[in-house]
């Protein structure tokens, strides 16, 4: 059994079966018909039994038809169960992966501290492991109810004192184990805070694998793994022993109902009374034994599915969490276009927090004219990323507006853009910017509309990489092949191939050696559209026409900041 608080995490995890129901329903019906069919095996060839031993009657053969169709029933219907249940489960899975990804690219971008990646790649791993949980709970919770609800009436039917016998042992078995859940629940979620902790420790070893060989950490990582390993298992091997307990009693207590059938049976057929007044036929005591044990098995397999759910709960808390994190930025119900033509940026009294912590901008405002090229400047911790993370539409602000603005001044606030124009009129590339897996022409491709290799080319060769990197060329995991420079030219090209109207770039020269920088620097001056830069190197910063400086929370008038013409912070 599990607890309250876990079924509501289970229960989190359902609304993601609604588009499912019809598979749900013939999961079910194939799994009763199953479960039925095999509780018909067994209690006909119990009742046979007893006519064949009591009455000395050998079975009909129309009794052999019935038997061998029905375990070839049993056999068709096992097979379409798994196929039904498991083909439901990986939709399910298949819609859950994308739920998970969506809710954390809506929530992620501003939380670069978070470890987002970490996060998701855990949340993703233990939705492979509910598989267990769409594949074989909910239908078969539902077929071991139904067959126990059947058997449990023609138990009483037959023998009102068997339908009670039957009913206290299958109430003793649910509540033994409802009674051990919670100590099962305990460990389960120690077991996996503790593997969950020794997998982040071999992911941070092998991610910081230069430090650990660099400064002799080995045989530390080595010991702290081992003792991670042993205590993980010492749980587990807790929970096994508890879990042989419980199946121990799970067969004293079917034990116990049998025996209490047999011995009601027996003295209502008069078995142990010599009693002419019998309410049961003693050929018929096998058959209501079977019914009885029919019964109890199938509470049995309820609750050792939902005893089986334990070593669940903390993946479905973490994959019921990841599915409901708040998104970062709204959708807007009614999307606008962009109108054609340049497009500058203007921020309006923008002031922005993240989540609790004191305000990045206060009363924040700053124009940058359509087709003008501008740098943001100011002290580490300003605000800066703050500013192009805004303007990309990454956060919105907690109040003010940033708004794109066509050359007569109107203004599209960011938040009412359509998604995909907003993505296609603005490009961003910051330091930490990534590359995917996949040859460079992919990469410069990804989301964007074709282009033909002659623009791709001519692109590369714009941001010095043609010389040495070709189009096919695979760039590996997340580009780590690549220097820093090689990089930050890929991830501009990338941008530029997307022919946005304003490019937004962040930090992106800060550690690049001074020719790199000057390529970078040369393309971004040759950009036809609207510039905002973030950079404390004053060799870039002296190329753009205007530099603004980013003073944290220092409020500023509308229209305060420079827009156009000479600027006294000029680098
Ligand atoms: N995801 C985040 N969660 C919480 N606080 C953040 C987050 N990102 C930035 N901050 C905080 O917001 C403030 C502004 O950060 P921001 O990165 O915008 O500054 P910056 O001027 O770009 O700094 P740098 O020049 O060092 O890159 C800092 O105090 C920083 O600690």
């Amino acid at each position: 059994m599990i607890t309250l608080s876990a079924a509501d995490t289970f229960r989190g995890l359902l609304p993601v079966l609604r588009p499912e129901w019809r598979g749900m329903l013939w999961s079910y019906a194939v799994g009763t018909a199953s479960a039925l069919t095999l509780a018909g095996v067994t209690i006909l060839t119990a009742w046979v039994v007893g006519h064949a031993v009591v009455e000395r009657t050998a079975p009909e053969p129309a009794w052999w038809a019935v038997i061998i169709g029905l375990v070839l029933l049993r056999v068709v219907l096992t097979w379409r169960e798994m196929d039904v249940s498991h083909a439901l489960a990986y939709r399910v899975l298949a819609r859950l992966r994308m739920a998970l990804f969506d809710a954390y690219a809506r929530s992620v971008p501003g939380r670069r501290r978070e470890h987002s990646g970490r996060a998701a790649t855990v949340a993703m791993d233990d939705i492979e492991k509910l598989e267990f949980f769409y594949a074989h709970t909910i239908a078969q919770i539902g077929a071991s109810l139904t067959l126990f609800t059947a058997s449990l009436t023609t138990a009483s039917i037959l023998l009102p004192e068997a339908g009670i016998v039957v009913f206290t042992g299958s109430l003793v078995l649910a509540s033994s184990a409802l009674y051990w859940a919670r100590t099962a629940r305990r460990l389960g979620e120690q077991e996996q805070r503790e593997r969950s902790d020794l997998s982040t420790r071999i992911v941070d070893a092998l991610g910081a694998l230069r430090e650990v060989l660099a400064y002799g950490l080995s045989p530390q990582v080595v010991a702290e793994t081992g003792a991670a390993t042993a205590r993980a298992t010492a749980i587990a091997r807790r929970r096994e022993l508890l879990a042989q307990l419980v199946t121990s009693l799970r067969e004293f207590v079917t034990t116990a109902v049998v025996i209490g059938v047999i011995v009601v049976g027996s003295a209502a057929a008069g078995v142990l009374s010599d009693t002419a007044q019998t309410r049961l036929s003693p050929a018929e005591l096998p058959a209501l034994i079977a019914l009885a044990l029919v019964g109890v098995a199938a509470v049995t397999d309820a609750t050792a599915t939902f005893t089986r759910l334990h070593p669940l709960v903390a993946g479905a808390e973490r994959v019921s969490s990841g599915i409901n994190r708040p998104p970062v930025v709204a959708v807007s119900d009614n999307p606008r276009q962009l109108p054609p033509g340049a497009l500058g940026l203007r921020f309006r009294d923008v002031c922005f927090a993240y989540e609790d912590r004191p305000p990045v901008l206060t009363s924040w405002s700053m124009e940058v004219a359509p087709g003008a090229h501008v740098g943001l400047k100011g002290p580490s911790g300003s605000g800066k990323s703050t500013v192009i993370a805004l303007a990309a539409r990454l956060w919105d602000p907690s109040s003010g507006i940033v708004e794109l603005v066509t050359p007569r001044g109107e203004g599209v606030s960011v938040a009412d853009v359509d998604d995909r124009a907003l993505r296609e009129a603005v490009a961003l590339v910051d330091q930490d910017s990534v590359l995917f897996h996949g040859t460079v022409r992919d990469n410069l491709l990804r989301g964007g509309a074709p282009r033909p290799d002659s623009e791709l080319n001519t692109m590369m060769e714009r941001v010095g990489a043609a010389d040495w990197i070709g189009l096919d060329d695979d760039l590996g995991e997340a580009g780590v092949r690549l220097s820093g420079g090689q990089r930050a030219r890929l991830c501009l090209a990338r941008a530029l191939v997307r022919r946005p109207r304003v490019l937004l770039v962040d930090e992106v020269t800060a550690s690049l050696d001074p020719a790199t920088e000057r390529v970078i620097s040369d393309v971004i001056a040759d950009f036809p559209g609207t510039v905002l830069v973030a950079s404390h190197r004053a060799e870039t910063l002296a190329r753009l026409e205007h530099v603004v400086e980013v003073a944290g929370a220092a409020p500023a008038r509308p229209g305060s900041a420079p827009s156009r013409g000479p600027d006294p912070d000029r680098t």
